[in-house]
């Protein structure tokens, strides 16, 4: 396959209170990367937004992607000053534009965007994203066709590395969607050298269905955090990826 297993912690499942000492630890335990949860919140309000004003989507009425709030650009910094380790962004935020900048200041290594949010500026984010110095990737939703990708694949300044999420993005611990990986399939056939990340529901019992479709990207956040010896499922995630290849 010419590409290699990143297996990537998700902090979201960490104790936030001591993010530090969580990132050494999952580095000590063998992750590649830790992956980051960038999260805008989402309201009753643009819950309805969302769901019910679907037209005016391109007027930008949507105002956060995701129920959720977690972590911005200071808590990367601060984390930055303890690790010098891959820190793998995944913006799960409306207008991912804003957040560039701030991102490379604070030390982010990936800075994965949304494509369903993305769709008029996506050349000018690849090319701002690597101007600061951060690896480029797309990430999309269940909902959302494999091929809304190709053309940021495709393209004379490609992003580097897909997201696929499999679950819908917003909260730790959800199950896992085995039909995303088609998605998974079809990239790998046609992008052999591509970094395929996936998001959401990974572990021990799940791995196999992402590592034979392709995924060499795991992120993992229950399954590792809430394990008794994690390093033995990073061990085991990773030997997925690579016996699959
Ligand atoms: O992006 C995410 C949620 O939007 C998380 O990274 C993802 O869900 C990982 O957590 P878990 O492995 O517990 O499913």
């Amino acid at each position: 396959m010419g590409v290699t297993a990143k297996i990537a912690p998700s902090m979201l499942s960490s104790d936030f209170a001591n993010l530090a000492s969580e990132a050494e630890r999952m580095l000590n335990c063998g992750a590649d990367w830790l992956h980051m949860d960038i999260m805008d919140g989402f309201t009753t309000y643009d819950w309805f937004v969302h769901n019910f004003v679907q037209l005016l989507y391109s007027f930008v009425l949507i105002r956060h992607f995701v129920p959720n709030l977690t972590i911005g650009a200071p808590v990367i910094e601060s984390l930055r000053k303890h690790s010098q380790a891959y820190l793998d962004c995944h913006l799960m935020v409306t207008n991912p534009l804003d957040y560039v900048e701030p991102m490379g200041k604070a030390g982010a290594s990936g800075f994965t965007f949304h494509v369903e949010v993305s769709k008029e500026n996506w050349q000018e984010l690849i090319q701002i994203i690597k101007s600061k110095g951060m690896k480029p990737g797309v990430a999309l939703k269940p909902g959302t066709p494999i091929e809304e990708v190709y053309p940021l694949i495709e393209a004379e300044n490609p992003v580097e590395m897909v997201l696929v999420m499999t679950v819908e993005p917003g909260f730790g611990g959800q199950k896992f969607m085995p039909e995303m990986m088609d998605k998974v399939r079809t990239l790998r056939k046609k992008y052999p050298a591509l970094d395929i990340e996936v998001d959401g529901g990974l572990g021990p019992s799940t791995i196999e269905m992402a590592a034979s479709a392709g995924a060499n990207c795991i992120v993992a956040g229950s399954s590792v955090f809430g394990a008794a010896e994690p390093a033995k499922v990073i061990s085991l995630l990773r030997n997925s990826v690579q016996q699959a290849q």
